[in-house]
């Protein structure tokens, strides 16, 4: 039996991640093979069941809150397995993925690298060091028009690191915006 491959699509929010996922589905959904697709429970911005991107592709998806319930799932005769949203979920996701790919199934992955504090999301990053391919997207930076963005910006200041939204919330800039944005303190 061959082992399974790690694909990881990172980047900031409406880098087109969840469009590029889809992308990955309709090759396994055209061929015919077998596939399951999970997404964290506390996304429900578009959809319970789906994962959606904003220009409106879905994918049916089982809901979940732990990654061990992606196992239970999986009835091993799958060829791939999609996860949308990874930075929501326990480090343990990386176990679960790496006894996926293991079996002989490939696992295709996407999430934000960075919290709107420029910090790593640690699922995220553990995620990537046991990638085959890390897939890095950029959004068109908001405030200057370049496509540059590489960091996610909250537009209102509440607190959480954690906390679902979109254009109400979050937008996308490039670097140097982000450090306009911030009051030109570059690094905290
Ligand atoms: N600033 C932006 N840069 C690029 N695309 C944008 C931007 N704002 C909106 N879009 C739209 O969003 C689409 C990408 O949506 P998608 O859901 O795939 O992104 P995402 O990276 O998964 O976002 P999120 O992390 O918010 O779920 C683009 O194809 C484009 O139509
Ligand atoms: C940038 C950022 C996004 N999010 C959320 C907003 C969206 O619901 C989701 C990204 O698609 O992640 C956070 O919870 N924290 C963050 O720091
Ligand atoms: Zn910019």
């Amino acid at each position: 039996m061959k082992t399974g491959k790690l694909v990881v699509i990172v980047g900031p929010m409406y880098s087109g991640k969840t469009s590029e996922l889809i992308q990955f589905v309709e090759i396994y959904s055209l061929g015919k093979k077998k596939f399951k697709a999970f997404k964290p429970v506390i996304d429900d911005r578009y959809d319970d069941t789906h994962i959606v991107s904003h220009t409106n592709t879905k994918v049916k998806a089982f809901p979940i809150t732990n990654p061990e319930e992606i196992k239970n799932k999986i009835s091993g005769d799958e060829s791939a397995v999609f996860i949308d949203e990874i930075q929501f979920f326990s480090e343990n996701l990386a176990e679960v993925i790496q006894e996926l790919i293991f079996n002989g199934i490939d696992v295709y992955c996407s999430g934000l690298d960075l919290t709107y504090k420029n910090n790593p999301f640690k699922t995220t990053s553990l995620i990537m060091s046991y990638a085959d391919e890390v897939i890095k997207k950029k959004a068109v930076c908001h405030e200057c028009g370049e496509y540059a963005g590489t960091i996610s910006y909250k537009i209102v200041e509440n607190g959480g690191e954690i906390d679902v939204g979109g254009f109400d919330k979050y937008i996308a800039v490039c670097r140097n915006c982000y450090v306009k944005l911030k009051g030109g303190n570059s690094y905290e």
